[in-house]
């Protein structure tokens, strides 16, 4: 059975998600049990071979979903607002909203930052029956302006910053929030000042659930965060050795074989001659 939001916030277990991006990596997720799947944006760089998430579109995003709620009907899935999408006023933000929630069958919208246009666009989006997902810390949509791929709030201003930024999204509707490389007593400090729960990446293990990007702990992407991203299988390396051992056996004549092969009789074979 799918959880429901009240269910996810009251949760006193481990809240466990990954992101997923078609048909056999949500049902394969799904199938682990996890207790949420999260559409992302990191789409473009795990799965497009973009160098950063900015060039994903609504229509990306929406394409995904679609397969990803097709491998997982039963599991809560969240949807992350690409680049430009939320930030052009709350009309805007709510119709892309819809657009997500209607096209997709996705339970929850995720948006990040806390500026007073994603705070607004985040009220909006709650007020209307839209579940909305905060998102602070390192922001990957804004990274260059937050001066690159870097740890966020390790000084006091920014950690105060980062504080803010969470206690705003609580404030603003969101009903959890990610919290995505900060410091781990910074996570924690978060985690006990909020009522909503805390899902980290690369923010320690005091914070109220994970999320991991799924071709990073699967090893099927090569341009992973080592730090934060454990690896728990070679999925990359095992589909290079299956490919190569299939292109061996087909140059090498022993496949197909008489098992892969179909059968004709020899009398229907006999009149083609
Ligand atoms: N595939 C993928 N997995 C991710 O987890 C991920 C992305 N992509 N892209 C966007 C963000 C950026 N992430 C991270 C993760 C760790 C550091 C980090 O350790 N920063 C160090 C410097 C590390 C270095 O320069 O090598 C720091 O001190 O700021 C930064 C960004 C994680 N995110
Ligand atoms: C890593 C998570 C939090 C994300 O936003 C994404 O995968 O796009
Ligand atoms: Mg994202």
């Amino acid at each position: 059975m799918k959880q429901t939001v009240p269910q996810l916030m009251a949760a006193t277990e481990p809240l466990v998600m990954v992101t997923a991006y078609d048909y056999p990596g949500a049902m394969h997720a799904q199938q682990a049990g996890v207790d949420l799947l999260l559409v992302g944006d990191s789409l473009g760089n795990v799965v497009l071979g973009y160098d950063s998430t900015a060039p994903v579109t609504l229509d990306d995003i929406i394409h995904h979903a679609r397969a990803a709620r097709r491998g997982a009907p039963e599991t809560f899935l969240v949807a992350d607002m690409p680049f430009g999408t939320y930030h052009t006023g709350v009309t805007d933000a709510m119709r892309h909203a819809v657009r997500v929630i209607q096209q997709t069958g996705a339970d929850a919208v995720k948006m990040e930052g806390s500026s007073p246009e994603v705070l607004e666009a985040t009220r909006t989006l709650t007020r209307n029956g839209v579940p909305v997902m905060g998102h602070v810390g390192l922001l990957p949509q804004t990274a260059t302006a937050q001066g690159g791929m870097k740890v966020q709030g390790r000084d006091e201003a920014g950690a105060r910053q980062v504080l803010e930024a969470a206690l705003s999204v609580q404030e603003a509707g969101a009903f959890a929030v990610v919290l995505e490389v900060i410091p781990a007593r910074l996570a924690r400090v978060i985690t006990e000042r909020l009522h909503i729960p805390t899902i980290g990446i690369g923010a320690g293990p005091h914070c109220r659930g994970q999320v991991l990007v799924t071709h990073d702990l699967l090893g099927v992407y090569e341009g992973q965060h080592k730090k934060i991203a454990k690896r728990y299988a070679e999925i990359g390396a095992q589909s290079v050795q299956a490919i190569r051992d299939y292109a061996a056996e087909v140059r090498g004549g022993t496949f197909p074989s008489r098992e892969n092969s179909f059968v004709i009789r020899d009398d229907v074979l006999d009149k083609l001659y």
